[in-house]
Formats: C-alpha cells, structure tokens, sequence
C-alpha cells in the first residue's frame, strides 16, 4: 500500500483565499480592515523566518500587519507594557507574540496580558477553558490545521479511534479537545505511556506532536489510517545541508498508512493560514458580525 500525500499547502492556500475575499467583504461593506500586530523578541532564526511569513501573508490576504521586532534583551516589563498598548489599539485585532521567548521573559504571564478576544493563537487560559467546554473561542492554529487536514479524508470524524501523541498546551491538548469536539473517540499518549507502539497502532487517526524526528515507525501505524505530522525537525542531510523531517518516519509510513502529511508542506502551512482566518474571526466578533467556518 502507498499512502495518499495529504496537501496541506493547498488547503492553506485555499483558507487564505477564503480570508482575502472574506475581508475585502468586510471592508466594502463595514469599513473594517482586519489587523495582526506580530511580535519578535530577540534573532532565533527559525522565529524570524516564521514572524516574515506570517506578515507577508496577512499583507497578501488584504489585512494589516503591525509588525514589532524587538531586541533579545528585552525586559519582560517593556514587552508586558507593548503588548497592553496593542491591546488598547482599536487598529489591532488579532495578537501574537512569537515563541519561543528569550530565558528573562515568562511565556505564560505574557499569553495571560494578552487580550483573550484579540488572542489569535488561541494560548490564553480563556480561550483554553472555552474549547474545553464546547464554548465559542479562539482555537490554537496548529491544532485546528491538524483537524482540519483529517477532516480532508473523512469529513465525519464520529466514532473514529484518534490517538495523539503529545501532550503539551499548545498541540497535544487543544488537538485532543478539537477531536473530542468531532465526536472521535480519544486517547492521549505521551512519553510515560505503556507501550506506546500498541497504542498509536489502535489509531484510525494518528495525530503526532513531539519534537522527536522520525521517532514513529511505520510498525507503529494501522494499516490505512490517517497520519498527521505535526513535527518539523531539522536533521543533518547530504553534502552538509540540513534537511526538515517530521516526528514521524514518513518512508516507513507511507508504505503502511492509508493517508499521510508530509514534512514540509504538511501541517506547518496550516498554522499561518488558521492565524489569518482567527484573526478574520477577532476582527468580525470585536464588531458584532458572525464570521464564517472554515
Ligand atoms: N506564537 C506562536 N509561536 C509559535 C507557533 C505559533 O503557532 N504561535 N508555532 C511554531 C512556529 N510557527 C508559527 O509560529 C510555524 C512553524 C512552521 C511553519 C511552516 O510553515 N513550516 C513549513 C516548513 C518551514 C521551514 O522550512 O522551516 C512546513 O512545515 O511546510 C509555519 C509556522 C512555534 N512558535
Ligand atoms: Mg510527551
């Protein structure tokens, strides 16, 4: 068996779309134009090529971006006082703080001074609490691209065996609330869980989320199920350059899976996507419109 190659850069693609005529929409007949403050403390690479992409893609979208990049040595003052100024700006719908953050900055107190109606990577306890509990929020953008690229191969997700493995706050949790939210029946394995491989073979939908490379092979993987990679690790490659793979083994996998997202190109495109639609969301709900679903 070869597994179908999940193409989350053509759903991201068509999300954006979606945003950029949802938005013209909403300037032509409201006067409002969507806006994303992006903050960047300090010069991780990988951080800085993510903050790029994510306002070259709300300024092709239609939406404003106010970009912040701010040096490493920051203090946690000067950037708690940033992010409540961009939360009194009427200009300013949606608000990220790129992680990580440098060792002197608390992500948490950061994500709790950040408006809960303008938190579009949906990390603020509230909008934690309100997906735990079935209420309207701002749901985390990796989560909801993960469940958005299973839902590609099966559109109702009831009754089906979801396993995800990972556990942390801002992945493994929200996709297993999401999931439980779709009806599908799920178990959360991490690290401490008994044989791990038994489990994650039960899956009809494996989602992965561990920041190991490659560490899921294919024994581990029921015949024809839905895999969903939410790793992106860099490795040595050939010739000294480096290469990204996932947290699963995608050759093993693909011999086993019945569908499968690959690395790049898979989940990652989805989070900047789902950025773009939630800030959409803020935009519209801070004015007292319905957004659409996406
Ligand atoms: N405030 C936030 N910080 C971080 C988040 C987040 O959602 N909010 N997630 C990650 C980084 N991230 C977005 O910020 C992100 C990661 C990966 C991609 C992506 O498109 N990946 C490509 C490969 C890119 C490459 O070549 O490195 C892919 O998988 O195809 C987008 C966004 C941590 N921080
Ligand atoms: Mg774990």
């Amino acid at each position: 068996m070869t597994a179908r190659i999940i193409d989350g850069k053509a759903l991201a693609e068509s999300i954006r779309n979606k945003v950029a005529a949802e938005a013209a929409e909403l300037k032509r007949s409201h006067g409002i134009v969507p806006g994303l403050a992006a903050v960047l403390v300090g010069e991780n690479p990988a951080s800085q090529v993510y903050v790029r992409n994510k306002v070259k893609q709300t300024t092709e979208a239609g939406l404003a971006s106010f970009e912040h990049v701010l040096p490493a040595e920051t203090t946690q003052d000067d950037l708690l006082a940033l992010v409540r100024q961009l939360n009194a700006d009427p200009k300013v719908h949606g608000i990220l703080v790129q992680l990580p953050l440098p060792p002197q900055i608390d992500p948490d107190l950061v994500i709790a001074t950040i408006d809960p109606a303008k938190d579009v990577d949906g990390f603020h306890v509230e909008n934690a609490g309100r997906l735990v509990v079935g209420q309207e929020s701002l749901v985390p953008c990796t989560p909801q691209g993960s469940v958005l690229l299973a839902k590609t191969v099966h559109p109702d997700l009831t009754g089906l065996e979801a396993v995800v493995l990972g556990r942390s706050n801002i992945v493994g949790k929200p996709v297993a609330q999401l999931l439980i939210a779709e009806s599908a029946t799920v178990t959360v394995a991490h690290s401490r869980t008994r044989d791990l491989e038994a489990v994650c073979r039960r899956a009809d939908i494996l989602v992965v989320a561990v920041g190991r490379p490659e560490m899921v092979k294919g024994s581990w993987i029921k015949p024809g199920a839905t895999v969903i990679d939410v790793g992106i690790n860099r490795v040595p490659g050939e010739n000294g350059k480096s290469r990204l793979v996932g947290d699963v083994d995608f050759k093993e996998a693909m011999e086993v899976a019945g569908a499968i997202t690959p690395v790049p190109g898979g989940v990652g495109p989805m989070t900047i996507a789902c950025l773009l639609a939630n800030t959409l969301k803020a935009a519209m709900v801070a004015n007292g419109l319905t957004p659409p679903s996406f």
